[in-house]
């Protein structure tokens, strides 16, 4: 049997240096793999997922045996995987606060690139539309924080879709937010049977539905709260934008939500996931341990192979992008891997992961359209310094600003830093990363 679904050409170049704070840091790096579909690839789902476990458990190649273990299953037992599942380009830029390492000398130009100029004649909206689905009783600063960021960064427009409880709240915060209060509870709403449900979902549906065409990514989730009725709403949202292919961030609750119904994202290569590490053990257990018979049912996330893992659930989730959160940040589209363990902050305040959703968000949205512009100057070095797919562009960005302003905001306030600070930070980190032309 073949090893895989796909013919490989690996290099690999490995090289150590000292970062400029005088330590040493190990940076890896691995050219772009060359993947190929082999004939029959697209076939039924059910056939193309016999073929990734035969992939990911034949024992017979040193490549290729399952990802995944558990101590407690009652399933078949598996050994850890030691090697990739697959070859991955990995980047890991330098874990010390102002390190400046090669690869990343490498990796800012290439990222740059995506980045709007700025210039009179844009018009309003050009430089990104986002709105965050999220916000309700409990959670109104979630929302808020993922579209300032939004805005901070470099967005023009930011609109949140919440219910009408969190909305006065999170205007207050911001004047430069703009709050639509189109979300229902099932405390607002009291007991309703089936048949209001459904005319209450279209009615969300309809006031969401005609805004969603001018956004150009979407974050559900930061504060969304875990309501039936309102994520039975949510949900209605999220294949109304697929259709209309909108890149979408889930983040929060909104990863509570496709983890419950992994169908509703399974197979649109404009998400990304963001989850921080509980959230992705559970994607893990979902989308692994329950619907592969083969592989242990509560299968262990090891930190050993994150990567290999991640690529894993990333493949089996049919090219959506995720990008786990954590000391390090992994992202994967099933295809490549990149980590970032770039500048980053001890301080674990929370609100941290919504700065990083929303300002995915907007790179994403950046990436898109300077993908999509056939004539984008400097394209092949994007594709060969980090990757031909928006959304892990749009990822890695993210992850690499976020972590700048979370040690930016650090060096300034220490133990006081809050994620207010971090949000403080975004301009300034944004301009010494992309720097604006003098
Ligand atoms: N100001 C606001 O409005 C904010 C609102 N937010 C919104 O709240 C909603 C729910 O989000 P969430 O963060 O409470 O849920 P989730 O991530 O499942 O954590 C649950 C528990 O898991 C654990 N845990 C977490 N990370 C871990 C780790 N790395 N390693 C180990 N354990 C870890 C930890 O458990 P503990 O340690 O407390 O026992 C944690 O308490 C969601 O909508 C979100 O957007 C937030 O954005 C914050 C700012
Ligand atoms: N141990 C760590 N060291 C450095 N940076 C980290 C660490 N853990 C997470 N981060 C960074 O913090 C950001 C938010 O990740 P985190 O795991 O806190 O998300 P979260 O739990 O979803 O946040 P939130 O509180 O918004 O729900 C990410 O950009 C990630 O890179």
């Amino acid at each position: 049997m073949q090893s895989a679904s796909f013919l490989v050409l690996r290099t690999r170049l490995n090289f150590s240096l000292m970062a400029s704070q005088g330590c040493v840091t190990q940076f890896s790096f691995h050219p772009p793999q060359l993947l190929r579909s082999l004939p029959g690839q697209r076939q039924c789902p059910k056939l193309r997922r016999a073929r990734q476990y035969a992939y990911s458990t034949d024992s017979s190649s040193t490549s290729s045996s399952s990802p995944y273990s558990s101590g407690s299953s009652t399933r078949s037992s598996h050994t850890p995987r030691t090697r990739d599942p697959e070859p991955r380009r990995s980047l890991q830029v330098g874990a010390a606060m102002g390190g400046n390492s090669t690869e990343l000398q490498k990796i800012l130009p290439a990222l740059e690139k995506v980045v709007p100029v700025l210039a009179p004649g844009r018009h309003k909206g050009q430089a990104g539309k986002i709105a965050v689905i999220g916000g309700c009783r409990e959670y109104t600063g979630a929302p808020y924080f993922a579209a300032i960021s939004a805005l901070k960064m470099g967005a023009d427009l930011a609109h949140v879709f919440c219910t009408s409880g969190a909305a006065t709240v999170i205007k207050s915060y911001s004047p430069e937010l703009i709050v639509h209060p189109v979300l229902h509870e099932s405390y607002d709403v009291g007991e309703i049977g089936e048949e209001e449900i459904s005319g209450l979902k279209d009615k969300v549906l309809a006031e969401v539905g005609k805004w969603l065409q001018r956004f150009d990514c979407i974050v559900i989730g930061p504060g969304l709260g875990r309501d039936p009725i309102l994520l039975d709403c949510v949900a209605a949202i999220i294949e109304e934008a697929k259709f209309k292919n909108i890149p979408l961030v889930l983040d929060g609750d909104g990863l509570f939500l496709v983890t419950n119904q992994p169908e509703l994202i399974i197979g649109y290569p404009l998400a990304i996931l963001t989850p921080n590490v509980m959230e992705h053990k559970r994607l893990v257990a979902k989308i692994v341990g329950e619907r592969d018979q083969n592989v242990p049912q509560n299968p262990e996330v090891s930190n050993e192979d994150l990567p290999g893992q991640l690529q894993d659930l990333a493949k089996r989730m049919e090219g959506v992008t995720i990008l786990q959160k954590g000391k390090t940040d992994y992202i994967s589209d099933g295809k490549t891997v990149l980590s970032s363990d770039y500048y980053g902050s001890p301080r674990r305040c929370g609100g941290q992961g919504d700065v990083l959703s929303g300002s995915t968000a907007v790179f994403v949205s950046w990436a898109k359209e300077y993908f999509s512009n056939e004539n984008a100057a400097g394209k092949k070095e994007v594709e060969e310094r980090v990757s031909n797919n928006p959304t892990m562009v749009g990822a890695l960005a993210g992850s690499l600003l976020c972590r700048k302003s979370a040690a930016n905001a650090f060096a300034q306030h220490k133990r006081a830093t809050t994620t207010t600070n971090i949000i403080e930070y975004l301009g300034h980190s944004m301009d010494e990363l992309f720097p604006l032309p003098q």
